[in-house]
């Protein structure tokens, strides 16, 4: 096909799939997409209306492809148009809560922002304000007034956004700043605590390690990944609805990894003989001991563990790692697997969900392939680590015991991450 075929063919189905949006628009008396500050939160389409949401999924898609290739026409162009700026102005809008300085439905002064902050000087406010204006974060009226877009509303109205915003920005765009500088410093290293986090922050503790010793970076990070787990990809109900929890009757699952125990709630809620424990490092599980259910309390428990030593609950029908592995460098996936090998009683599983890399070539979109290869990357930025295909899991756990049976695994419908399993053939 040429390029103009493409190009036209692209535009073609982007006009069709925007007279679906605006259709469903239109009939439900909803307003059209904009910034406006009064803008639905949630979100213009519900939904429940799955082919006006895959329609809006599709011309995101092909107006970035069409896009890249308008730019690639004039391949200079292409390269200059990179720009880190956009986080700067995400960066700075949160990490000087600019958006927390004045009520919704009100206006400001670039003067009146400084002032609130305590920190930033009126021209600074000024130069950032205005280029995050362009990025639809904040508006300006008028000239020297600043009013709130919905963009601005949700980071001053959503703490689990602005804490993503927070982290996206002062942790994952730092790591990938100092990448490089941590690959030509310490070439080949498959240890997590030489990596672009750690250059970015000074440290030689791998990155949950540093946390504990910052818990208001550790509070952010996760409640960083609590907003990731919120979207339609990362729903908790992707793990109650899609594996076979009840069979287990009165068993035991041993959540390792388990942050504050959210996954296991939905669990304990969704199956009411099941017990749970869940596993993580001892800030974090003083965390959920806090914010622990009350209903709950006899069927779910908190353990502090690392799992780089021996897993202490022994003969749990399920060990239950959810996106951790994918964390950390083959040779410490072997020995966090092999932690768990003393313990298990035959029959015992272990059940996984992480993201699984799909064989290079076979992805449906441009956009998706640039998703995966993204977290790829953000798994060497943090850890050291890289996103795995399937035969690269099978091949894991082969590594680490060949009493491991794998059974392979599946990709519940929506979510981003796959299950997978392996069955203890051993002996207790
Ligand atoms: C990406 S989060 C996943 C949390 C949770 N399983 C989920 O599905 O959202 C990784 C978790 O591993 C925990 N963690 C990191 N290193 C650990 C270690 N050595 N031992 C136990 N937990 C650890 C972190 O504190 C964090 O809660």
């Amino acid at each position: 096909m040429s390029t103009t075929a493409s190009i036209v063919d692209l535009s073609t189905r982007i006009a069709a799939n925007a007279a679906k949006v605006n259709g469903y628009l239109v009939a439900h008396s909803l307003p059209a997409p904009s910034f406006d500050e009064n803008a639905p939160l949630p979100g213009l389409i519900p939904a429940d209306a799955p082919e006006v949401q895959a329609a809006r999924m599709a011309i995101i898609q092909d107006t970035a492809e069409l896009r890249r290739l308008m730019l690639g026409c004039t391949p200079r162009e292409y390269v200059m148009s990179f720009s880190h700026n956009e986080s700067l102005s995400l960066q700075a809008t949160v990490r000087f809560g600019l958006a927390k300085t004045f009520p919704p439905g009100s206006e400001t002064t670039f003067g009146a922002m400084a002032a609130a902050t305590g920190v930033l000087s009126e021209p600074n406010v000024r130069q950032l304000v205005r280029h995050a204006v362009t990025k639809n974060i904040f508006r300006e009226p008028r000239p020297g007034v600043v009013a709130h877009s919905s963009i601005s509303r949700l980071l001053a109205e959503d703490n689990l956004i602005s804490d993503w915003a927070g982290a996206a920005t002062d942790d994952l765009w730092q790591a990938a700043a100092q990448t490089c500088n941590a690959l030509a410093k310490y070439p080949g290293s498959e240890e997590p605590n030489t990596t672009g986090f750690c250059v970015a922050n000074n440290t030689d503790k791998p990155m949950y390690e540093f946390f504990s010793t910052v818990p208001e970076r550790a509070r952010r990070f996760a409640n960083a990944m609590t907003a990731f787990s919120e979207r339609e990809a990362g729903l908790v109900s992707h793990v109650t609805d899609n594996y076979p929890w009840g069979d287990l009757g009165s068993g035991t699952v041993v959540d390792v990894g388990g942050s504050t125990g959210f996954v296991s709630h939905a669990l304990a809620r969704k199956f009411p003989l099941l017990k749970l424990i869940v596993q993580d490092l001892p800030p974090v599980i003083e965390k959920a001991k806090s914010q622990a259910p009350p209903e709950l309390a006899d069927r779910v428990s908190y353990m502090a563990h690392d799992f780089l030593t021996p897993q202490p609950v022994r003969g749990a029908d399920v060990y239950f790692f959810r996106s951790i592995l994918h964390n950390w460098p083959t040779k410490y996936c072997l020995r966090i697997l092999r932690n768990h090998v003393g313990v298990l009683k035959p029959g015992a599983r272990v059940v996984v969900m992480d993201m699984v890399l799909p064989d290079k070539g076979t992805v449906a979109s441009a956009a998706e392939e640039e998703r995966l290869r993204g977290l790829d990357l953000v798994m060497l930025e943090l850890f050291n680590a890289h996103e795995r295909e399937m035969d690269d899991w099978r091949a894991l756990f082969a590594e680490a015991d060949a009493r491991f049976e794998f059974k392979g695994g599946w990709l519940p419908k929506g979510s981003n991450k796959w299950i997978f399993v392996a069955e203890w053939k051993g002996e207790s």
